[in-house]
């Protein structure tokens, strides 16, 4: 976590824009609703530019969403930064080659797919989804792109806004892409 973006301001508002849900979907889960951040163009658009001041110009050709709400704030941060987008879906949502990654949730499991071949080795990627609970789907994430061509080596987390961004190097060219 970084000094400077706690201190921006648009941090505070995009904050006040997530509605938290007590005991959903099940007791005892305090549930991050970020609908609410997309009802309010100026919330959701500081929460993308964040991410693009932060990434832009850092040599990233890859923006790795995870189904789905990585689906909903990777594209947009993808196209700004000039990096191709890659969705990480649930299983049996892709129709290509695929490897997968089985990880635990908060409740319950889950597995992740990436189509084969989406990215070549030697990219330099960053991992985008709304929220670490566990840490799980995360972790999946980083394994399935490890798996394939990557090095892990740093994991950047905004922890005031339930945004997350994992940021690999990838420096094992052990696939053929
Ligand atoms: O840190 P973790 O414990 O792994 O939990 C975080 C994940 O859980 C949520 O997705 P969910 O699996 O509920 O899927 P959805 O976006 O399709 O609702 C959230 O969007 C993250 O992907
Ligand atoms: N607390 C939470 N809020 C929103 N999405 C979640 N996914 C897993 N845990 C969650």
């Amino acid at each position: 976590m970084s000094a400077y973006r706690d201190e921006d301001p648009r941090i505070q508002g995009i904050k006040t824009k997530i509605r938290v849900v007590p005991n959903f979907p099940k007791p005892g889960i305090m549930f991050q609703d970020i609908t609410t951040l997309l009802l309010d163009p100026k919330a959701f658009k500081d929460t993308i530019d964040l991410f693009v001041e932060r990434y832009k110009g850092k040599n990233i050709s890859v923006v790795a969403g995870i189904e789905a709400r990585g689906f909903i704030f990777g594209p947009p941060i993808a196209l700004a930064i000039g990096a191709k987008f890659v969705p990480l879906r649930k299983p049996r949502k892709l129709p290509g080659e695929v490897i997968s990654e089985e990880y635990i949730l908060e409740y319950g499991r889950d597995c992740l797919e990436m189509h084969v071949g989406a990215v070549e080795p030697g990219e330099r990627a960053l991992v985008v989804d709304d929220l670490i609970a566990t840490g799980g789907t995360l972790c999946a994430a980083m394994n399935l792109l490890g798996s394939w061509t990557f090095k892990r080596q740093a994991i950047v987390c905004t922890c005031r806004v339930p945004i997350i961004v994992a940021e690999l190097q990838m420096i094992q060219l052990a696939c053929n892409g």
